[in-house]
């Protein structure tokens, strides 16, 4: 997969040159690519941003420099890329647009600051190639880098090769199956006793039947405890069915 990221800070992104992502990058699984927004500018003060039309506070980014820097990465002629821009306004980013956006060949991903960027950039590219407006979550940061760092996080661990553990992914919260919709119960590891606090006997039962019993239990627990809205996506036979399956 080939990342693009456009923004005025690219060295937000040097994260991504450690730990899973990083090393999928070293083994060319992943081809991250960071262009500072800047170098598309002409004036002596590199300015990206100014007032906005209508009025209101803070700045917007102006549409010229975001056209010649996105006009010069898709350039490129590896395919049709998908846009994702992230921002407040946009639709939920959950495990299944990263599952969905992981089988993808190349993203490029915008990022904005201020109080946005130019909405006719969006509508530009609209109408050239599929563009996504995503939200991490109903908060405001500053720019759109963070939000970037936590998609390409969300979508390297499912590429093929990055997880170590490839059962892991199957197993993480909301991936389809048997947990979907449910969060994860809690986990241990040795050792058996810790500060006089023992590991749930079950989990040493070797019984294996018993144990996915207990921690699909465990998971409805947490998940109506902190979720409880995800429970109604769930109808009772799903249950019942867990209980069967199991
Ligand atoms: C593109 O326009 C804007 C405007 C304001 C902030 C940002 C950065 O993104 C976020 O704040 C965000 C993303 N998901 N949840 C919050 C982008």
């Amino acid at each position: 997969m080939r990342i693009d990221i456009v923004s005025i800070f690219p060295e937000y992104f040097a994260p991504l040159d450690v730990s899973l992502i990083g090393k999928a990058r070293e083994r060319g699984t992943l081809d991250v690519r960071l262009h500072q927004l800047r170098d598309w500018t002409h004036d002596i003060h590199r300015t990206v941003d100014d007032t906005p039309y209508g009025g209101g506070p803070g700045m917007v980014m102006k549409p010229d420099p975001w056209g010649e820097a996105l006009d010069s990465v898709l350039a490129s002629d590896e395919g049709t890329p998908r846009l994702i821009v992230p921002t407040p306004s946009g639709r939920p980013f959950t495990q299944e647009v990263a599952l969905r956006l992981s089988e993808e060949p190349w993203l490029v991903f915008a990022c904005g600051r201020y109080e946005g960027i130019d909405s006719r950039v969006m509508a530009e590219y609209g109408e050239r190639l599929p563009v996504d407006e995503v939200s991490i979550g109903d908060y405001v940061l500053a720019g759109g880098e963070v939000a970037v760092l936590v998609m390409v996080e969300a979508v390297g661990r499912l590429l093929p090769g990055v997880l170590g553990n490839v059962r892991s992914v199957a197993d993480d919260s909301f991936a389809p199956g048997a947990m979907a919709n449910l969060l994860e119960g809690p986990v241990y590891t040795k050792p058996p006793v810790w500060r006089g606090r023992e590991v749930p006997e079950i989990l040493l039962s070797g019984h294996h039947g018993r144990i996915a019993r207990w921690r699909r239990d465990e998971a409805l627990r947490r998940t109506s405890a902190n979720r409880p809205e995800l429970l109604a996506d769930l109808d009772p036979d799903t249950l019942d069915k867990r209980d069967r399956e199991v």
